[in-house]
């Protein structure tokens, strides 16, 4: 089991951690979801004995990170947000050298990195500067996984990686959860979050809420619409002044509109749109994603 207990850090005047607290347990897929600058990564380094926290304390499957970093570093797996790999290494020195890190053998370990070695094996000889990003982050992964460790730490392991790639990396992560170990994974992509056990999302430092997507999708509040225009600026403009809005923004191609709790409804919203020359606006009905959650939650 992963506990923290009121994790603090901070960076000069910049706030990274406030008091952070979560648990996660063995076996599972917890995903640490929010934006740029949240503390991710920051939580991970300490999690993973890399930063000392100012406050506070963490436990991982038994042992302080702080004062039993040795025996951490030995029981995890850790794949840091930018390319960690060495560049001028080929495919195979890289994974024999992370092997031998940890007194260990490709063969030794094969099974549990053999579903992802099998995809990178063709390349095997390539320098790993010159893979492409989606074959990048499978080596990685291998490479985080080749001592055969009870946690594995994913820093928003698919930024950046196109979406098929993605969806891949995914079922992986599942496989690895199905053998037993317990797997925590950062990420920005809200979409991402419904693939996790459970989540906790995050942002300036703080933690906003943890539980399952499910529980946390179904808390939401709230009339929701979704609106469409090739004009999305002025679309966007217009909403944010429509005096019974409570919560606009865009995601995707869309723009998520929640009512505020007293409202006049739908019609009288798309008389309002007509009037400010916006009636070619496709409005529909909204339904809460996870994104809906942290833009509430983090409205406070
Ligand atoms: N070494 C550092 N020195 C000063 N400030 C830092 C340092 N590392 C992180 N920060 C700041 O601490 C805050 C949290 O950063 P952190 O990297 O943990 O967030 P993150 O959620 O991982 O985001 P990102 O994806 O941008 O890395 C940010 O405001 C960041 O600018």
């Amino acid at each position: 089991m992963i506990s923290v207990k009121n994790l603090s850090k901070n960076y000069g005047d910049t706030e990274a951690l406030k008091s952070v607290s979560l648990e996660v347990s063995e076996g599972e897929l917890f995903g640490l979801i929010g934006p740029d600058g949240a503390g991710k990564s920051t939580l991970f380094k300490i999690m993973v004995s890399l930063l000392l926290p100012d406050s506070g304390e963490a436990s991982i499957n038994g042992y302080d990170p702080v004062t039993q970093y040795r025996d951490v570093r030995q029981r995890i797996g850790y794949m840091p947000g930018k390319f960690s790999l060495y560049q001028d290494l080929s495919v195979e020195e890289n994974l024999s050298f992370f092997a031998s890190i940890f007194d260990t053998t490709i063969e030794e370990n094969y099974d549990l990195v053999k579903d992802i070695y099998v995809q990178i094996e063709p390349f095997r000889k390539r320098r790993a500067g010159a893979l492409s990003g989606g074959m990048k982050q499978k080596l990685a992964l291998c490479c985080a996984l080749i001592h055969k460790p009870e946690v594995l730490f994913l820093d928003e392991p698919t930024t950046g990686v196109d979406p098929v790639s993605r969806k891949e990396f995914w079922q992986m992560l599942k496989r690895l959860r199905a053998k037993g170990i317990s797997v925590i994974v950062s990420t920005p992509y809200m979409d991402e979050a419904e693939l996790c056990d459970r989540v906790a999302l995050i942002k300036d430092g703080k933690i906003l809420r943890v539980d399952t997507p499910a529980k946390i999708v179904e808390s939401f509040s709230g009339d929701m619409l979704f609106a469409k225009n090739l004009r999305m600026y002025p679309l966007l403009k217009a909403l944010r002044a429509y005096p019974e809005a409570r919560s606009v923004f865009s995601f995707g191609e869309r723009i998520h509109f929640v009512f505020k709790e007293q409202h006049s409804g739908e019609g009288k919203l798309a008389a309002y749109l007509a009037e400010a020359g916006l009636g070619d606006t496709e409005l529909s009905e909204g339904k809460p994603g996870i994104e809906d959650c942290f833009m509430a939650l983090s409205e406070g």
